[in-house]
């Protein structure tokens, strides 16, 4: 005889908290809602009042203005507070951390997993993630890394809601996080630094500025695509645009001699030991 579970009884799907509702939590939401997640089971806590209208207007999420209202319930919180807030909001929500063993997830720069695991008084599964803004398009990446206490379904859970942001990589060692986060996380502010720098020459050359702004963009979309779907190096595609005694040698050769590899190296060395002392700084 088949048993039948009365439909009283279905258990309900289990619902994501985001304790922040700011930037990259809109991005996350955007892309698990356009993913086909229940907006019924995302629950937002954000303190400033116009972001919790706006998100609840553009998608339907149940939103709260208390950390405690908005995880009641939910199997999964997602820490999207700046890392200077994160040990105060912990701290808030220890006791029902306890009671309830959620998955925790983070996004913030900086603060480990068990920075995370101890403000939370101990033993929790905690995925500590990095993603980036193009997860505003669902164009993103994200590291992801998990603490001993998350099992194979919280693993592919952190996963789903990362992975509806783009890519994911999964890293094994938590010391590389602030090396994913310099790389990666902070990486689109150097793309676009790039593109001011580019637009601002190309207008010096006497470029209208509407011109040397559209050639910029769609140069390093363009660049950006033939790198993810070319299956070449960069090195190798650098070299097929760089013709002997050309205009591109010309201006290779400049940023050579100007020191450009080192400076990237530096700059991202520099995110890196940040990424360290947010750590240190919060604790
Ligand atoms: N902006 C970026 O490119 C990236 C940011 N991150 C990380 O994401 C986290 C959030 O960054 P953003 O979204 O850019 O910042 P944001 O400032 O836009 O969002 C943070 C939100 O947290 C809210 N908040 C403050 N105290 C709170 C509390 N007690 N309870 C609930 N909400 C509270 C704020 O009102 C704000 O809306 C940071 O930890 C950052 O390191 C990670 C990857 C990329
Ligand atoms: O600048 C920051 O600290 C955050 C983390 C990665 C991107 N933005």
């Amino acid at each position: 005889m088949t048993s039948m579970t009365p439909q009283s009884q279905v258990p309900s799907p289990p619902s994501i908290a985001f304790i922040g509702g700011g930037n990259m939590a809109r991005s996350l939401i955007a892309g698990l809602v356009a993913h086909g997640m229940a907006a019924a089971s995302i629950r937002v806590a954000e303190p400033v009042e116009a972001l919790r209208s706006a998100l609840h207007d553009d998608y339907g999420v149940a939103t709260f203005a208390g950390a405690a209202e908005a995880v009641d319930g939910a199997g999964t919180w997602v820490f999207a507070v700046k890392p200077q807030v994160m040990r105060a909001v912990c701290a808030e929500l220890a006791g029902t951390a306890q009671s309830s063993r959620p998955l925790v997830v983070s996004i913030a720069a900086g603060i480990t997993s068990d920075q995370l695991d101890r403000w939370l008084d101990g033993g929790l599964a905690v995925v500590r993630t990095m993603p980036n803004t193009p997860a505003l398009l669902g164009a993103g990446i994200t590291g992801l890394f998990a603490n001993a206490h998350v099992d194979a379904q919280q693993r592919a859970q952190a996963g789903h809601i990362l992975s509806s942001a783009g890519e994911t990589v999964w890293i094994d060692d938590e010391t590389l996080m602030d090396a994913v986060t310099a790389e990666s996380g902070s990486g689109p502010a150097y793309v676009f630094l790039l593109a001011e720098a580019m637009q601002a020459a190309g207008e010096a050359q006497g470029l209208p500025a509407d011109t040397a702004r559209k050639l910029a963009a769609q140069t390093i979309l363009g660049a950006a695509r033939m790198l993810v779907e070319s299956g070449e190096t960069a090195e190798v595609l650098r070299k097929r645009v760089t013709s002997p005694g050309g205009t591109t040698q010309a201006a290779i050769e400049t940023f050579e001699a100007g020191g450009f590899r080192e400076l990237v190296g530096c700059a991202i060395t520099a995110a890196t030991v940040r990424g360290r002392e947010l750590s240190k700084a919060n604790d």
